[in-house]
């Protein structure tokens, strides 16, 4: 996090964290080619029933060995803490749309996302919710770049224009206002010029119980 904010435009890429498992961000992204493809298969011609059998026994095989989630929880903690898993382009996670984030000097932060038909709401369009979970993440972060934390407490969304799938989305967040514990953010998503989506956020300063650590207790949603 910057100590100070200019006034310049300059997109810094937030640092990939390194993986524990080289295989496990193998086998997501595996995942996420499969997720893809399966989404653009409905009413085509392509016969599947090898591949539903091929699929069925990956997951015989992996099923078994998956530790019990109260395990993983806490394991998420610990390090460099959720932000690896967070299903906003969590590299360990199989549902995260390809999200790469930059914070910029002027404390904004930026992403460019381009989102396949697994996200689709309306005909061609991106759904709302998916809209909304990418905003939600990203004012959270844009609270870290502004050097403030919180938990959501509410936030408004304006659909001002149709959200296209398959074409390149510029989404932008930064902190508006702050008072006390909280803070207002601010987000937007563009396809090139066109404003296609404007949220405001409320985050309070709060803190929440560390799974497996009673006694411990996190104040950033993506331990970061
Ligand atoms: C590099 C990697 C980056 C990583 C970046 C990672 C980002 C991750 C982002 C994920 C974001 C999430 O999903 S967070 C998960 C979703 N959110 C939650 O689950 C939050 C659940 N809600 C709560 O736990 C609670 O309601 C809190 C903590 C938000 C607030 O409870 P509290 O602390 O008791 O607050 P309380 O005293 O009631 O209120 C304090 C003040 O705020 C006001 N207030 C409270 N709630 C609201 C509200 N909904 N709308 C308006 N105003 C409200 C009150 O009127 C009061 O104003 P006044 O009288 O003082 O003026």
């Amino acid at each position: 996090m910057r100590e100070r904010l200019g006034d310049t435009f300059d997109p810094i890429a937030v640092p990939d964290l390194p993986t524990p498992d080289p295989d496990l961000d193998r086998s997501v992204a595996e995942l996420r080619r499969l997720r893809e493809a399966i989404a653009g298969l409905a009413h085509s011609e392509v016969e599947l029933g090898d591949i539903a059998d091929r699929l069925a026994e990956a997951a015989d095989l992996l099923e078994p060995r998956v530790p019990e989630p109260a395990r993983r929880l806490e394991a998420m903690w610990t390090g460099a803490g959720s932000r690896r898993a967070n299903p906003v382009g969590g590299p360990e996670n199989p549902i995260a749309p390809p999200v790469r984030f930059f914070g910029c000097d002027d404390g904004s932060v930026t992403a460019e996302v381009t989102l396949g038909l697994a996200y689709q709401g309306p005909p061609g369009c991106v759904h709302g919710g998916i809209s909304a979970l990418i905003i939600d993440h990203m004012m959270g972060f844009a609270n870290h770049w502004g050097g403030r934390y919180g938990m959501t407490a509410h936030y408004e969304i304006d659909y001002r224009s149709p959200t296209p799938l398959l074409r390149p989305l510029t989404f932008r967040s930064w902190v508006d206002e702050v008072d006390g514990r909280k803070t207002w953010t601010k987000a937007t998503i563009h396809a090139g010029d066109r404003l296609c989506v404007e949220a405001r956020g409320l985050f309070l300063e709060a803190s929440v119980a560390v799974p497996g650590h009673p006694d411990r207790r996190s104040t950033v949603g993506d331990g970061a």
